[in-house]
């Protein structure tokens, strides 16, 4: 349903934050994960036709995008990473104002906006004013503004930033239930967010597409590249120096550290079976200068 063909964006001074990224979604989610400054945000505003791209191509449904965007505006929900409202409106009077803007029906749109307040647990902050809003509750309008118009495109950057652990569960079974019947794409740099959702999973690293997969298959990849081992404390900064390290536990017998080396990298370590974060630091490792990882 949309395609980013090519995708690039260099800006001003040269930075060049995406590169060539080509993504075919359809629906359902798909997890986009990458640490800061990967180029996500830019992706997404490139996707919700914020941003122009620098050279590459968008279509949504065979249409191009860049050219011709409003086809994919009006179908599209966007959340973006910033996103403030406006601090003088409620939560109810900003839905009806945005409602107004995607030119819909007034009647419909009020029953949908109660809806929608229920949904994101808003209902009774409804009439207080966002300036009033923490952090999460203004993550909440967010995504309520986002879902007005029933768009067949979901765009979420950062989404889960700023709310509490149970409003991360409920959004995220939120974004998945709302993926049966669209293209939903939530960009993230925390793996937790996506890996019980997500059947599709892009990792983006220094603006690059690194992998894409199913959870299995991206962990399959890094099969044999994850071990444990039990280190004196003082030995640690030679092991991180060394081996990349992603995980460090401190113990009465030393530091258990996870690492990830293609090959057994000394022999009191031990083969662990990976998962998702692991595959996710694998990806990202491989876009830095590479780091020792030999004996
Ligand atoms: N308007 C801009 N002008 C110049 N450089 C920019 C601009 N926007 C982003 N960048 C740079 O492009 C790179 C990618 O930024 P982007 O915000 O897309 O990444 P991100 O993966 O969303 O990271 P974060 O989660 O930290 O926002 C960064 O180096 C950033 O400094």
């Amino acid at each position: 349903m949309l395609e980013l063909l090519g995708v690039t964006k260099v800006y001003r001074g040269g930075r060049r934050a995406v590169d060539d990224v080509t993504l075919r979604l359809d629906t359902g989610l798909i997890g986009l994960l990458g640490p800061n400054g990967a180029g996500k945000s830019s992706l997404m505003r490139i996707a919700a036709t914020v941003t122009r791209p620098s050279a590459g191509r968008i279509l949504f449904r065979g249409q191009d995008v860049v050219a011709r965007p409003d086809g994919l505006r009006t179908s599209l929900g966007y959340l973006p990473q910033d996103f403030t409202g406006y601090p003088k409106l409620s939560a109810r009077e900003f839905l009806r104002y945005v409602a107004a803007a995607k030119g819909l029906r007034a009647r419909p749109a009020r029953a949908r906006i109660d809806e929608l307040l229920a949904t994101v647990n808003l209902t009774e902050a409804a009439r207080r004013p966002l300036g009033t809003y923490s952090g999460g509750m203004l993550r909440r309008v967010g995504i309520a503004q986002a879902l007005l118009g029933d768009p067949a495109v979901l765009i979420v950057d950062e989404p889960t930033a700023g709310l509490d652990p149970q409003e991360r569960v409920r959004f995220r079974n939120l974004l998945s239930e709302l993926a049966t019947d669209r293209v939903v794409i939530l960009s993230t740099h925390i793996v937790s967010d996506v890996e019980s959702v997500a059947r599709d999973i892009a990792i983006l690293a220094g603006g690059r597409l690194r992998a894409r997969g199913t959870p299995e298959a991206l962990i399959g990849a890094v099969t044999g590249h994850v071990w444990t081992a039990v280190v004196p404390a003082e030995a640690l900064p030679e092991v991180q120096a060394r081996f990349r390290v992603t995980r460090t536990t401190h113990r009465a017998d030393g530091v258990l550290v996870r690492l990830l080396c293609p090959v057994r990298p000394f022999d009191a370590a031990t083969a662990v079976d990976p998962d998702l974060e692991d595959a996710y630091l694998e990806a990202v490792a491989r876009a830095e200068p590479a780091a020792a990882v030999t004996r």
